[in-house]
């Protein structure tokens, strides 16, 4: 391991420089190796970072706005905004912080003739560089994204998702057995619909039952759509879009017999992976929901969406996209509902859900399949569990979970759910 703490901020700038120079999505170059050279706490320290560094970026570019008289090479400026974020919001010690990204700038050749500006605008953020932070506003979502979220939800719920999402996410974890259990022995919260919240839970391969598989990884809202479901055991249940597999975790718990499909062979071997460790069977399948073929008593269809309600984990994907590809997504998810209808046995139920904030891809996706098919209700008894607050249900009889929903006990992923029923 690098004493210098050079090696996970030289991995930090980088990562920053492909998310924001080139559109490149966090999990994805993390699932590519990235992070393979680092030690297991300096991979954490430069995803920490990065993460970091993408939640406070408008308060650290209005920071820097004002020490900077022409825009540097975007290296440069990710080398300052990973600077501000250690000194102001870490509140690291101010000159190791400044020699060390004025280190990495001399080393990087096209932009070491800029290292003393490095140096001297860092500097200036040593002394009363937190406090200014602490008095600049939250966050704001990037226009391109604000602006359709603000007209589908208002401007006050905007700004309270904001707050969640500058806080960051907790980890939710999904268990296999006893919840109430799981949850003193971890120490966690046992929230309403039975996940398990950790605040602080560092890393989590090694929290205690990740080697037993006594539990996955899956944010409580995440969970809620194959509690809607409510596969029985014995069930024929189809998982149309499954990696990397928590909603199949969940079918396969309670006993039915789920087939996990997914198009992506690489994704699927998460499944593969989750499944084993948890001790769990499901028929893995690799293949295109729009070509799959066979009949099911119920359905999950989670589908390929804009990820917009994950922000508060997924802090890179403003910064990643630009709204360009929505249109293409939206129109995949309508013909998988359609397909999806065809799979099922009469009287079959199909669970739709997206982890979008956008209505075109939750309530406005149902409202056009209804209008379209006479043969297709809204199962509103589905959603009559205790947990379920009157706030999160939606006019055509589905739910809308958002970030600022459970605001204190530290939000929840964005989330559209339904259940539809197959006239018999
Ligand atoms: C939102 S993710 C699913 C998450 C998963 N249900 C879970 O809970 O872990 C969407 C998935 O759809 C898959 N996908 C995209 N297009 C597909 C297609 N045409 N057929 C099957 N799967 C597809 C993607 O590979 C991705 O794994």
């Amino acid at each position: 391991m690098d004493k210098s703490g050079l090696a996970p901020r030289r991995t930090a700038l980088y990562l920053l420089d492909q998310i924001t120079g080139e559109g490149r999505l966090m999990a994805e170059m993390v699932a590519s190796g990235v992070l393979e050279r680092l030690a297991p706490e300096e991979r954490a320290r430069a995803q920490g970072l990065v993460m970091d560094t993408l939640r406070g970026m408008e308060r650290a570019d209005r920071m820097l706005q004002k020490h900077l008289r022409k825009e540097p090479s975007l290296t440069v400026k990710n080398a300052l905004r990973l600077g501000v974020i250690e000194i102001c919001a870490r509140r690291e010690a101010g000159h190791g912080v400044v020699n060390s990204y004025v280190e990495l700038i001399s080393r990087n050749k096209r932009n070491a003739m800029l290292k003393g500006l490095v140096n001297a605008v860092l500097r200036k953020f040593t002394t009363d560089g937190p406090e200014a932070w602490d008095a600049l506003r939250t966050p704001r979502m990037p226009k391109w994204l604000r602006d359709p979220l603000a007209e589908a939800w208002g401007a006050k719920p905007i700004a309270a998702m904001e707050e969640v999402q500058f806080a960051g996410a907790p980890l939710d974890l999904t268990p296999k057995g006893d919840a109430a259990a799981l949850a003193e022995r971890l120490g966690g919260e046992l929230l309403p619909t039975g996940s398990v919240r950790l605040r602080d839970p560092g890393q989590v391969t090694a929290l205690d039952g990740y080697e037993t598989g006594d539990w996955w990884v899956q944010d409580a809202a995440a969970a809620v759509p194959a509690k809607i479901l409510n596969a029985q055991s014995g069930e024929k249940v189809l998982d149309l879009c499954s990696a990397p597999g928590g909603k199949t975790l969940q079918m396969a718990n309670v006993g039915a017999k789920v087939t996990a499909l997914d198009i992506s062979a690489d994704r699927l071997k998460r499944v593969h992976e989750n499944l084993e460790r948890c001790g769990l069977k499901a028929k893995v399948v690799q293949g295109d929901a729009l070509e799959h073929e066979g009949k099911y008593d119920a359905i999950l269809l989670d589908a390929p969406c804009s990820a917009t309600g994950t922000i508060r984990r997924h802090p890179d994907l403003p910064y990643a996209k630009d709204g360009s590809g929505f249109f293409s997504l939206i129109e995949l998810q309508e013909v998988m509902l359609d397909r999806a209808l065809t799979l099922l046995n009469p009287g079959g139920r199909l669970v739709y859900c997206t982890c979008s904030l956008l209505p075109d891809e939750g309530e406005v996706q149902i409202e056009e399949l209804l209008a379209r098919n006479p043969n297709v209700q809204v199962d509103t008894v589905a959603m009559d569990l205790p947990w379920v607050e009157d706030a999160w249900r939606s006019p055509e009889g589905g739910l809308r979970l958002r970030p600022d929903y459970w605001a204190d006990r530290g939000g929840m992923d964005g989330f559209y759910v339904v259940c539809l029923r197959l006239n018999a």
